[in-house]
């Protein structure tokens, strides 16, 4: 999901003077007023253009603050042109070997002056969501760590962040600590205690101490019900992303695998308990591995355990009954009676062994040890659910499998292990939860979106600490990496996964790659919180509801796709470049987001889950995310502009056209034209190599005059029916658009158009960010505009929908309630990908969607790569030119340029 323009949203507790006038003064005090802690503010003396600044607190730059729209709004946005810095908090988990940070920060995005949202948001009665009540929402969440014996880069990081600064009070404000006072961080771990006075001494700030266990299970609590894919099991190698039903979380078992193992039974929110524990746990591991291996790093011992042979040193039940199994109790040959058990009857030495035969045998005897007692541990409380976490894992294949195994083995199948994506992370979060009302806990999963920057290939294995920020930052090491002649491919390899290794009493069957030490660094994203996002009303059943139609656990599945998105990087990093004006600025970031983008590809080839689960919609996501952070914001402009006016150029005949036919002729020649106009997408390698063959008005044509019926799915004769058939119009539809050019221009519009001449309001529904060559929210009225000119029913319904200025100026007026006809209005659908997942949609679409009764999803990301399944509440008309072969075959079984018309009456 793409990030969504959001209102400002002032801080509130900021003590604020501008000499801008009493006006914005007012407004801004009025919106402290509202929020309700401004009583004993102070307010600091008016020092040039600026603001009181607290030493302890985030600083807002209110120069040249104004307000926007309309003053006399009760809520009215307020523009900061010069506040630039992010606003931020932290909170801590300082452990014995890592240090891991969870901060909240948010920019403020600049409002656009954009009238079509205001008007759409009067039509449609949206209000700003429940942002007002929550402080920190329409911001991210950071996750980032440091080992804590380089404690210093840490403190670098959170001073260079300016982290410290800015707290959260009781009253659940930014903290607005008088300067002479100590700002106070939340934190937990032992080092919140051991570390205190290092970090008043270099930061000034006063650590808040959490308790442990209550962090970790406030942590592990927001994570199951906030986080779509957090959850997983993972097997013989193969990850599974398990759907936790919010409403059914509680009671589960919580086994958290440090240094010891604490093991906790959770109630619900807040009651818990922790029912047992072992002192066997990482600490063992590393310990006794230390001494026996002389290893000089964890993760160098786990990563010796992945080219382990344990029969060597263990004794198993083969060893016992002369290679026999012990069938009468079940147990087979290979299974272990004695860790370390070969090593009494052996006249061997500790030398004798190999350090990656000890590695191994210690890791079982201690994820065995572990998994048997939380198994019994949820058998004495009647837990279905044991969720692991813990730096012990470390997101390490084969410490879940063995911990997996174990469950498995001694519940006899019953129980299952499952692990969490942030399981680092737990008491970080929980630490930060425990600032009180920041509202973190009453946000619901389709408000978090989680994006995985640049960074994130890369910032793993050995390398801790901050993810690059700043876009020069990420030129730059990606050109180091170009200088030293290194390939990016995800760089700190692992074993691919379904060959990490059995977990069970055979030995690893990894080929001996080199282990990703520490892969769960990799696989957390940034959330962002989006209070705006809500769930698409007409879906039939949400919770059912998948938006990938293609499932890229598939291998070849996964293989092709990827290949196509690389082979069409060059072209389109040359499209991005030229669209910022082919600069040398421009070419040096087109580079930039080729590297980017194939690492992404890279480390997701490795590993297909690693960021979660994964369809084709998150990789053509992902792509056009990498693109916006290489800040190329529109890529396919010009060529998006080319094509709007050579369609627009032809509207006119054919709407002459469309109008001296049949009603039925009519409606059959408007879908065939948005079938045909559909072709003009540049995400499709075939089709930008047909656009070389001609202009866009000659292959419109082309498209046209190859339309056949039937196409190869064609429900269009119940579509007419419906349409045609029934004397009572559809209220409102629903058209979701795909691309510029002929496929809005000719398509689409002309059949918006159709609608709105038989009395169905219409409501356009476009990307709010652009991606490929989409069409998008914004860019839409004026095309309508244009349209309009030559056609009353557009004009009329687009001043209806206040679309137009002047009708801008009569809705304002009041008078729509005079207009003539049935409002076109436009909405952005909260996205800025091809495709869409219905789960995360904008809260305008959201309002759109209570009175609509059809719904129309164009294109192939849409209504095939997505939503080719999903079922809705009401009409709903899939149409689309499938221009890929593969997907051709795959879903329609038939052939490229094959069109999908598919209808589904309401279910
Ligand atoms: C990116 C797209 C989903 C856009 O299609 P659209 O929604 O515009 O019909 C599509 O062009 C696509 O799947 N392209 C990749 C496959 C290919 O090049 O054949
Ligand atoms: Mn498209």
């Amino acid at each position: 999901m793409a990030g969504l323009k959001e209102d400002p949203f002032l801080e509130t507790n900021d003590i604020i003077e501008t000499r801008e006038g009493a006006e914005i003064k007012d407004a801004v005090i009025d919106k402290l007023g509202e929020e309700g802690s401004q009583g004993d503010r102070e307010m600091a003396p008016p020092a040039g253009n600026s603001i009181h600044r607290s030493g302890s607190r985030p600083q807002l730059d209110l120069s040249k603050a104004a307000i926007q729209g309309n003053s006399e709004d009760r809520d009215p946005t307020i523009l900061l042109p010069n506040q630039s810095d992010d606003i931020s908090h932290l909170a801590l988990d300082i452990g014995g070997s890592l240090i891991k940070l969870v901060y909240f920060s948010r920019h403020e995005d600049r409002p656009i002056n954009d009238r079509r949202k205001k008007t759409v948001k009067e039509r449609l009665g949206v209000s700003n969501g429940n942002r007002r009540s929550y402080p920190i929402l329409g911001g991210r969440l950071h996750f980032v760590k440091f080992e804590t014996r380089k404690i210093n880069e840490c403190l670098d990081f959170i001073s260079s962040k300016q982290l410290h600064l800015g707290g959260i009070d009781s009253h659940g404000w930014l903290s607005e600590t008088p300067a002479n006072c100590n700002a106070v961080i939340k934190a937990t771990g032992g080092g919140a205690y051991k570390f205190a006075e290092l970090f008043k001494e270099r930061l000034g700030v006063s650590l808040d101490k959490e308790d442990e266990m209550d962090c970790l299970v406030a942590g592990a609590n927001f994570l199951l019900k906030a986080i779509r894919h957090e959850a997983f099991t993972h097997m013989e190698g193969h990850k599974e992303f398990v759907q936790i039903d919010q409403n059914d979380l509680f009671p589960y078992l919580l086994v958290n695998i440090g240094s010891g193992v604490s093991m906790i039974k959770v109630d619900s929110d807040g009651k818990f308990e922790r029912v047992s524990g072992t002192n066997v746990g990482g600490g063992t591991y590393w310990g006794l591995g230390r001494l026996l291996t002389k290893c000089k790093s964890f993760d160098e011992l786990l990563e010796l355990s992945q080219r382990g042979d344990n029969r060597t040193i263990d004794m198993l039940v083969g060893d016992i009954y002369g290679g026999m199994d012990y069938s009468k109790i079940g147990l087979s040959a290979s299974t272990i009676a004695s860790s370390f058990g070969k090593a009494i009857s052996e006249k061997k030495e500790l030398e004798d062994y190999r350090p990656e035969d000890i590695s191994l045998s210690l890791l079982r005897m201690i994820s065995y040890n572990i998994g048997q007692i939380s198994y019994l541990n949820a058998l004495r409380f009647g837990l279905k659910r044991i969720f692991f976490g813990g730096f012990f894992i470390r997101g390490h294949a084969y410490t879940m499998d063995t911990i997996s195994f174990a469950v498995h083995f001694w519940s006899k199948g019953e129980a299952q292990a499952m692990f969490l994506r942030h399981e680092g992370f737990l008491g970080a979060l929980g630490a930060f939860m425990s600032y009180e009302k920041h509202g973190l806990d009453d946000l619901m999963v389709h408000q978090l979106v989680e994006r995985f920057p640049m960074g994130a290939p890369y910032t793993g294995g050995k390398i801790h600490g901050p993810p690059l920020g700043d876009l020069n930052e990420k030129i730059s090491w990606m050109e180091k990496f170009v200088l030293k002649g290194t390939e990016i491919t995800a760089p700190v390899p692992m074993a691919p996964s379904g060959t990490t290794g059995l977990g069970g009493f055979e030995v690893p069957s990894s080929k001996g790659g080199t282990l990703r030490s520490d892969a769960s660094a990799l696989n957390v994203g940034v959330l962002h919180l989006v209070p705006t996002l809500e769930v698409f009303p007409l879906l039939a059943d949400p919770k059912m509801y998948e938006p990938n139609t293609i499932d890229l656990s598939d291998h070849n599945e996964l293989e092709y796709w990827f290949t196509v998105l690389s082979e069409h990087l060059p072209d389109l990093v040359d499209k991005a470049v030229a669209s910022e004006g082919g600069t040398d600025d421009a070419k040096r970031r087109g580079d930039a987001f080729a590297r980017a983008f194939s690492a992404h590809l890279a480390r997701l080839m490795e590993e297909p889950a690693a960021y979660g689960k994964l369809g084709l919609a998150n990789l053509l996501e992902l792509r056009e995310e990498c693109l916006r952070e290489f800040h190329f914001v529109d890529a396919y402009r010009s060529i998006k502009q080319r094509e709007n006016e050579a369609s627009l150029a032809v509207l006119p005949d054919l709407l002459m056209e469309l109008d001296s036919m049949t009603e039925e002729t009519r409606l059959l020649t408007l879908v065939e034209g948005v079938l045909a106009a559909n072709i003009f997408d540049w995400g499709s390698r075939a089709c930008v190599d047909l656009y070389h063959k001609g202009t866009i008005i000659e292959i419109y044509r082309m498209s046209r005059n190859k339309m056949q019926r039937p196409w190869r799915v064609d429900d269009f004769d119940v579509f007419k029916e419906r349409m045609l058939g029934n004397p009572c119009p559809h209220k409102r539809a629903l058209l979701f658009v795909d691309n510029s050019g002929a496929d809005i221009v000719l398509g689409m519009l002309p059949l918006a158009r159709e609608l709105l001449r038989r009395g169905t309001e219409v409501v356009l529904v476009a990307n709010s960010l652009p991606a490929l060559n989409d069409v998008t929210a914004m860019e839409l009225p004026d095309i309508v505009a244009e349209a309009a000119k030559h056609c009353d029913i557009l004009r009329r319904a687009a001043e209806a929908g206040g679309l137009l200025v002047d009708a801008m100026i009569n809705t304002l007026d009041g008078s729509k309630e005079n207009s003539s006809s049935v409002p076109l209005m436009v909405v952005e659908n909260g996205c800025g990908s091809p495709c869409i997942d219905l789960r995360q949609v904008s809260s305008e679409l959201a309002a759109a969607a209570k009175d609509a009764d059809l719904i129309i999803l164009e294109g192939m990301g849409r209504a095939l790569h997505t939503n080719f399944n999903a079922r809705f509440k009401c009409d709903a008309l899939k149409l689309a030119m499938v221009k890929n072969q593969r997907l051709a075959e795959k879903l329609i079984k038939g052939k490229i340029y094959d069109c999908v018309c598919r209808y589904e009456p309401a279910s």
